[in-house]
């Protein structure tokens, strides 16, 4: 087994960089199916997730060129096949986008169900929705989404999403791009990564306009052609290194943000006694003082992310007082709760709704990543904890962040990659 060691309770001093976002390249890179050319995509995370992205386009038949670590070239002008091999994409979530992808180059896609963090239900009715609306016949069955452009090609409508749907209004943008007619997205996320999509698109020919707002229009047009992009800088990542200072002490320079996309975030820190400089590209944060209890709620962009939800609760059960965390979005985002309480925290969970009574002081303890961002607040709460923590299932955390280890060593933490013998062992015979 692989597992991260930590022993915490060390202040973080010094300046880290942040990689491109999770949540904007496994759209973008699916979205180049859309394009006859090259795109060259710039600021790609080392993730896996990314990977699995990779490998599901070079298994559709792209040609995948690696330029340098953050930078790849596919060229998917080749591809003729619109069948997502199914082992890959059941892994992850964002293999949601190649049904979008592929109905608007091919007419037709046919993809596994997509996985991802286990949070409950995590229904896809309203990208069916829409595709639907757009004339598409789709069928789920046989652990299978078969979708057929009726006129083999998709026709712009209008669709009104029931609820703010990250990835159904993205997908829709996918399906919409090389469509007939204008497509009009009613009740759309606004999420950064939702504009990000659309840069991309309109950077490659797309017409579309209002992302960031809660209308996209997205006029059809005949092709895209090669260009080069650069992807935004990952939010969550951010706003985890801020949340680590915050739980741990110290003051750490996040560098290569956009602190608008922060300011969410930052504004949570400061109401729990963190000082957050915003700078042109860079917070500095800096927690001195025990943290102050508050509430938070989770909502769409602009409001305070799901994503962060389990980052911020790690600072909730150090601060000062009781605080109430209410999940808006999912509804089953507190399963890493029990792993909290190994470590001290004192926290009850009543359907959607965290009380976090505030401890002075958290242990370390062994415990185990259930998800993403679950995993992550365990890494802080290891930082700030007195003693060692050991975290397992470190592939949750892998799958969104870059070198979480080597980023946190830069800033003083003593946090180490452990392989077990048998493990250790197993990989040198394989
Ligand atoms: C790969 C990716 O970008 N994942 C993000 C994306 O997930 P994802 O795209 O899956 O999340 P959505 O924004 O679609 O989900 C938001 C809410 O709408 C509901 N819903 C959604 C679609 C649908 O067809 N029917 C339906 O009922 C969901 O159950 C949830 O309650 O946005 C979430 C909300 O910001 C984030 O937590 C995830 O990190
Ligand atoms: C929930 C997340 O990811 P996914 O939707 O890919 O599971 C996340 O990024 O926090």
């Amino acid at each position: 087994m692989t597992k991260y060691v930590i022993n915490g309770g060390k202040p973080l001093y010094g300046a880290v960089d942040i990689s491109g976002a999770k949540n904007a390249a496994v759209a973008i890179l699916p979205a180049a199916l859309l394009v006859n050319g090259v795109c060259r995509i710039e600021n790609i995370p080392q993730i896996s997730d990314v990977t699995l992205i990779l490998n599901i386009l070079q298994e559709l038949g792209a040609d995948v060129r690696t330029i340098n670590r953050t930078t790849v070239e596919i060229d998917c002008s080749r591809i003729r096949n619109a069948k997502v091999p199914d082992a890959l994409a059941r892994k992850i979530r964002a293999s949601y986008y190649l049904i979008g992808a592929l109905l608007g180059r091919f007419g037709s896609a046919e993809v596994p169900p997509p996985g991802g963090c286990d949070f409950g239900g995590r229904p896809i009715d309203q990208h069916i929705k829409g595709f639907a609306a757009m004339g598409a016949e789709v069928d789920v069955k046989g652990g299978l989404i078969r979708a057929v452009a009726k006129k083999g090609r998709m026709v712009g409508t209008t669709v009104y999403m029931d609820m703010v749907s990250v990835g159904a209004t993205m997908n829709i943008m996918l399906a919409a791009t090389l469509a007939e007619g204008t497509t009009i997205i009613e009740n759309a996320a606004k999420e950064p990564h939702v504009v990000d999509l659309a840069n991309f698109l309109n950077s490659m020919g797309a017409s579309i306009m209002g992302a960031g707002t809660d209308v996209i229009k997205i006029r059809g047009v005949s092709h895209l052609s090669g260009g080069s992009y650069s992807i935004i800088p990952d939010q969550i990542e951010a706003g985890t290194y801020m949340a680590a200072v915050a739980a741990t002490g110290g003051e750490v320079l996040i560098q290569g943000v956009i602190p608008k996309h922060l300011e969410c975030i930052t504004a949570k820190l400061i109401e729990m006694g963190a000082d957050v400089e915003e700078l042109d590209d860079a917070v500095r944060v800096r927690r001195t003082q025990r943290l102050i209890r508050t509430n938070v709620k989770t909502l769409p962009y602009p409001g305070f992310p799901t994503d962060m939800q389990p980052q911020v609760a790690a600072c909730l059960c150090l601060a000062d007082g009781t605080s109430v965390l209410t999940e808006g979005v999912w509804d089953n985002r507190y399963r890493y709760v029990d792993e909290f309480r190994r470590m001290g925290a004192q926290i009850q969970v009543d359907g959607k709704v965290a009380v976090i009574e505030g401890v002075k002081q958290l242990t370390g303890a062994c415990v185990e990543a259930c998800d993403l961002r679950a995993g992550a607040a365990l890494v802080i709460a290891g930082l700030a904890a007195q003693g060692t923590t050991e975290i397992s299932q470190i592939r949750h955390i892998e799958r969104g962040y870059e070198d979480i280890v080597r980023k946190l060593s830069g800033i003083g933490a003593d946090i180490r990659v452990v392989v077990t013998p048998d493990e250790a062992k197993a990989a040198q015979v394989g």
